[in-house]
């Protein structure tokens, strides 16, 4: 799903417009409309208090609206204009005036004077500021978000969170509405993905208000969200006639006395990703501990307890390197005379990224489309420290088209960049928190290089069935008791997930059956 601007949310509204012959006040309609339908849908007409707290422009408007269709299906609601600003949008005041029209007087707000009461067991209609907002709320409007979150009323922000922007974080964290639900319009915003950002909002869901699909679909974005309908396309299935060297030949490299378990987890991970033949290399000391843990890998040996060079006689298909490997000086050396060398695809994590960023020069010799896994202290060690979420992103959209690299940011919501483009993964859970996930992520992907994969689709394609199979695995296991060991386990069910069908809704289910 494409992630657009604010500047191409207008864009495709002004078409919409345009194209169907409708006026921005029929668009602002269908807005509330559907806002309405997903409220009446769960509320049934219950009296449960809501408030709605609407700012003057179409994100106002879209409240004001709402309130109308509400006070229609005799709900208990409360209005109040939080006058921000005296430059009112025209759709605003066409709601305003319909609004008034059924008596229904809002109360205007335009300072801390007095707040009203909010129940907890109240609901709080967010609609102050939308996607438009474009400098810090005023002092008051901040006071008023505080009320807001000590009522301890459940919060329904209408399309983003009020304080929030679309393309940089606020400057002051207190001033921003921390939503229980967001319900956002056609499309889902950047700033719900982002660990700075992402902390305003607790679940969200999208409205399709029938922007023009033409539209959608020949605008670029910059960034896109990653679910089961992108990475299907990606998956490549197995023919009959196919055997273990049609599936590729994966090296591992890595590995030091008392960080074997790093390369066997990416070895078993390269494995049950679907690889033919997993070779690791790793020095002699973990040489019975791989042949016992995984017997279906071959292991080559060098050094004793640390890698002091890589030479191999195997043609493999895609490289590992990096996991548990250490960096010792005789290691670096060993690395960089790799690196020099090698001109496979190949996937860098862990230690292999520190010898990478205390060692910036050795990046010219990356091999075309590398991909790099980086946890935060390793990017920051790879682009320097970043100032918030935004310019992280600008950092390392830079240090991949420099040197053509794949970026995959992990995190809650992993992004895989590659040049101008970021790919944000929806899939995982805190539960993966723990040792060795980031090992399992670089044997997968690697894995998937070997079988064939372009390494952009291998990156997308395996942090998505790595978090899958954690999301899988949480069901029986729990957040805290989850291992990396869990998240190979389950990469087999990941797989089959894809070809399940969404559940029907019951009333379905009951007619498919008759
Ligand atoms: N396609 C869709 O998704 C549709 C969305 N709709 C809704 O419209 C809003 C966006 O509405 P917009 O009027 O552009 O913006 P806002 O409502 O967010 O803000 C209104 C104006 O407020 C001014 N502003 C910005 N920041 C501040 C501030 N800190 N203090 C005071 N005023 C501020 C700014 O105007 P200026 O000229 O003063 O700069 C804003 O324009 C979207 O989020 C949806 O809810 C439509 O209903 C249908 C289509
Ligand atoms: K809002």
């Amino acid at each position: 799903m494409k992630l657009f601007s604010a500047e191409q949310i207008y864009a495709a509204d002004k078409f919409t417009i345009a194209k169907q012959n409708i006026t921005s006040d029929e668009l602002m309609e269908r807005s509330a409309v559907q806002i309405f339908n997903w409220m009446h849908l769960r509320m049934q007409g219950a009296p449960v208090k809501i408030h709605l707290f609407c700012g003057i422009g179409n994100n106002g408007g879209d409240g004001i609206a709402l309130a109308r269709h509400l006070q229609e299906h005799g709900y208990n609601i409360a209005v109040y204009v939080v006058n921000y600003s005296t430059k009112r949008s025209k759709d605003f005041l066409i709601n305003l005036d319909r609004l008034k029209d059924r008596k229904i007087w809002p109360n205007f707000m335009d300072s801390d004077g007095e707040f009203p009461e909010i129940g907890a067991d109240d609901i709080i209609v967010d609609a102050i500021f939308g996607i438009g907002l474009n400098r810090p709320p005023a002092k008051w409007v901040g006071k008023l978000i505080d009320h807001f979150h000590a009522s301890k009323a459940f919060i329904l922000s209408v399309d983003i969170p009020s304080g929030l922007y679309m393309n940089q974080v606020p400057e002051q964290k207190d001033a921003v509405v921390r939503a229980n639900f967001v319900l956002s319009f056609q499309t889902p915003k950047l700033v719900f993905f982002l660990p700075e950002t992402g902390i305003y909002i607790d679940q969200w869901e999208v409205l399709d208000i029938g922007l023009d699909m033409e539209f959608l679909t020949a605008e670029e974005t910059d960034y896109e969200l990653i679910g089961k309908s992108e990475v299907l396309p990606m998956y490549v299935p197995r023919t009959k006639f196919s055997h273990k060297g049609t599936h590729g030949h994966v090296l591992l490299v890595g590995g030091s006395y008392g960080k074997i378990g790093a390369v066997t987890l990416a070895s078993v991970a390269a494995l049950k990703i679907g690889s033919g033949l997993v070779t690791s290399y790793v020095p002699a000391c973990g040489y019975t501990i791989l042949q016992t843990a995984l017997p279906e890998a071959m292991v080559l040996t060098d050094g004793e307890t640390a890698i002091t060079s890589i030479d191999y006689t195997i043609k493999p298909s895609a490289i590992g390197i990096g996991m548990g490997m250490g960096t010792e000086t005789q290691t670096i050396q060993a690395f960089a005379t790799f690196l020099k060398s090698n001109s496979l695809p190949l996937v860098i994590d862990a230690d292999g990224l520190n010898m990478l960023a205390s060692n910036m020069e050795l990046c010219s010799f990356l091999s075309k489309q590398t991909v790099l896994t980086p946890h935060e202290g390793e990017l920051e060690r790879l682009v320097g420290k970043w100032e918030d979420d935004f310019d992280k992103l600008a950092k390392v959209k830079a240090l991949s088209k420099k040197f053509d690299c794949i970026v995959v940011i992990k995190g809650a919501h992993t992004i895989t960049v590659y040049h101008d483009k970021g790919f944000v993964n929806t899939t995982g859970n805190p539960g993966m928190a723990t040792a060795g996930c980031g090992d399992v992520l670089s044997g997968i992907i690697t894995g998937l290089i070997a079988q064939g994969y372009e390494s952009l689709k291998a990156a997308i394609f395996g942090v998505f069935l790595h978090g899958k199979s954690a999301d899988l695995q949480i069901e029986s296991k729990g957040y805290q008791a989850l291992l990396a060991s869990d998240v190979v386990e389950g990469l087999g069910t990941a797989y089959l997930d894809l070809f399940k069908l969404p559940e029907k809704p019951p009333q379905q289910e009951a007619e498919s059956q008759e």
